[in-house]
């Protein structure tokens, strides 16, 4: 099986500090997998990088076996990778609906309104269909840059920090949904700091440290890692 996602030994420096060190990381069709490490391991360098925000000094990196490597952000997300921000940027004098007709989609406009009332039931957004972005609560904003980023269909979804401002309660309404999504075929690679998000959502974690891939496997296998534990997660 041809992988979604394939970073093969890809580095980017900045000046003297080398951010990302030799990645190797793969991710399958449908997966759900979390990125985790320490502050400055290279996570927000990786998004950037795969979504073309930023180019490698070397390696390669692949979307469905195409090599995507120093293509520009637009051309990365007509090809199939949506991403979200860990500060969510809604128009906010647009309505929720509004919001969601900005994506440049391929389709026709009744395909278009269709998506658009899928998403808005799937993500608990209808009631706020017409309400201004700025009205909305940090877990709806979440919700509704999710559902921009669907529009497009993509194969491969980044979440960056999903849980930061997002009240707990609702979190865990986020989590079943981004699990229902991705049963419905689409792979996430989900950025967290809060390990009960990442253990209760992932079935995969990958560990950074060091702009490197030290471990990989399930939350408990990683847990159990004695590097993973020495460089991250000794205190939990
Ligand atoms: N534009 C930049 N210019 C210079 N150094 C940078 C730049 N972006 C990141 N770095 C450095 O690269 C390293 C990796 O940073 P990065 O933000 O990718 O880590 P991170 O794992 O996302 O950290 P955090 O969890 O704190 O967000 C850090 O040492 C950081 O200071």
């Amino acid at each position: 099986m041809t992988s979604v996602l394939s970073i093969d030994d890809v580095k980017k420096q900045f000046g003297g500090i080398v951010a990302v060190d030799g990645l190797d990381l793969e991710i399958e069709p449908g997966e759900l997998v979390g990125l985790i490490g320490p502050n400055g391991a290279g996570k927000t360098t990786t998004l950037n990088l795969i979504t073309g925000f930023l180019t490698p000094n070397s390696g390669k990196i692949s979307l469905n076996g195409t090599d995507i490597t120093g293509n520009s952000p637009d051309s990365i997300s007509r090809r199939g990778i949506g991403r979200t921000f860990q500060i969510t940027k809604p128009f906010g004098r647009l309505t929720v609906y509004e919001n969601l007709l900005v994506p440049n989609v391929s389709c026709g406009p009744t395909e278009q309104e269709a998506r658009i009332d899928r998403l808005l039931r799937e993500l608990h957004l209808e009631e706020v269909r017409e309400n201004r972005a700025d009205e909305l609560s940090g877990g709806q904003k979440k919700l509704l840059e999710l559902a921009r980023v669907l529009m497009l269909e993509p194969d491969l979804v980044l979440l960056d920090e999903p849980a930061a401002g997002v009240n707990p309660a609702l979190m865990d309404d986020i989590i079943d949904d981004i699990q229902r999504i991705n049963k419905q075929g689409t792979a996430f690679l989900v950025i967290e700091h809060d390990m009960s998000v990442i253990s209760e959502l992932c079935e995969r974690v990958v560990v950074l440290n060091a702009g490197r891939n030290i471990a990989s496997g399930t939350f408990e296998e990683i847990r159990g890692d004695q590097q993973v534990r020495e460089a991250y997660l000794g205190g939990t």
